[in-house]
């Protein structure tokens, strides 16, 4: 276990082909990273994270006005401690469910698609509403700018990502809070797991507890102020075959005190076929195999199937939470 950080810190505003080339180094790595330079001001996550807290302090039926019962398909709302399992067992943990906020008359509500339709608020904490809607918008940019520089890593046009599938993305929004763990646990917040999608964004508040699989073992991803982690999920491993990776994580929240975390996951418009990526138009520097697998090298890029240790997971999905 480290205590400093060891992933790296990319600063998307700088111009030229530094990002890009940091990204493809981070997904080829662990498929983290943290990000800075996004332009979130300060404020807008020191005002979620006051309603946050303020709605967790509220009494447990408050809480439960807006359960996920009442989310249905839009799969939004409250779940209690212990509501979420990973692996089959309970995380030490409660949370709140949002995305994109749309009305009861958008199309793709009344079509019934999952997760489509409006945000359960709560009407003792008024002052959520406008910090989620707010946040949900900033990092809605932040995402297409780190896909923009995905695309780039991958040789691709920067608005492969945009054109082709997150001009409507789909986007869960979840706020969890974990209680103290009992001081003679293992801290266990939430089981590993990786993440399903294109990208994650995390913010966190000063306790930590996020924890990242290498090959030499867990290390800690503390929080860096002015920072997100991002991750990328399984989608993009799947897309680059293996190429990029999307690792294992979880969280342990030995603090001795509550923690809140803020994933925010960026995932394709969930109508949109998402096709293989285009052929790559050359090999690495190295001579490593093509990550689309049409011009092998010397050894197979590993994929889903093939790998050994890294396929060894539970892998989570919104269906299979519940
Ligand atoms: O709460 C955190 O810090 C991370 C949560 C997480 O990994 C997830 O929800 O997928
Ligand atoms: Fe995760």
């Amino acid at each position: 276990m480290t205590a400093t950080p060891s992933l790296p810190v990319i600063d998307i505003s700088l111009p030229g082909d530094r990002p890009a080339r940091e990204i493809e180094a981070a997904c080829r790595d662990t498929g983290f990273f943290y990000v800075t330079g996004h332009g979130v001001p300060p404020r807008l996550l020191a005002e979620l994270d006051a309603a946050s807290r303020a709605f967790f302090a509220l009494p447990e039926a408050e809480k439960a006005q807006i359960s996920m019962d009442r989310g249905g398909r839009a799969w939004r709302g409250y779940f209690p401690v212990g509501g979420e399992l990973t692996s089959g067992r309970p995380d030490l943990k409660e949370g709140v469910y949002f995305g994109t906020e749309l009305p009861d008359d958008h199309p793709r509500v009344r079509a019934g698609l999952p997760l489509h339709g409006r945000n359960l608020f709560p009407e003792r904490v008024p002052r959520l509403r406008p910090a989620v809607l707010s946040y949900l918008d900033a990092l809605t940019g932040v995402a297409q700018a780190v896909l923009r520089l995905v695309a780039r890593s991958l040789d691709l046009p920067a608005d492969y990502f945009a054109a082709g599938y997150t001009a409507e993305p789909t986007v869960l929004f979840r706020i969890f809070h974990y209680p103290p763990s009992p001081p003679d646990s293992d801290g266990w917040g939430v089981g590993q797991h990786t993440d399903y999608g294109l990208l994650t964004l995390l913010a966190q508040d000063g306790n930590g507890g996020l924890q990242v699989r290498t090959p030499g073992g867990w290390i800690d991803a503390p929080p860096l102020p002015g920072t997100f982690v991002c991750n990328i999920g399984d989608m993009l491993e799947r897309l680059t075959a293996g190429w990029y990776r999307s690792t294992l994580h979880r969280v342990r929240n030995v603090s001795g005190r509550d923690r809140l975390s803020y994933p925010f996951f960026f995932d394709p418009d969930f109508t949109a076929e998402v096709p293989a990526l285009p052929a790559r138009a050359r090999t690495t520097a190295a001579g490593e195999p093509r990550w689309d697998g049409a011009d092998p090298g010397p050894s197979p890029v590993p994929t889903a199937t093939t790998c050994s240790g890294r396929c060894r997971r539970s892998s989570r999905s919104w269906l299979q939470r519940h």
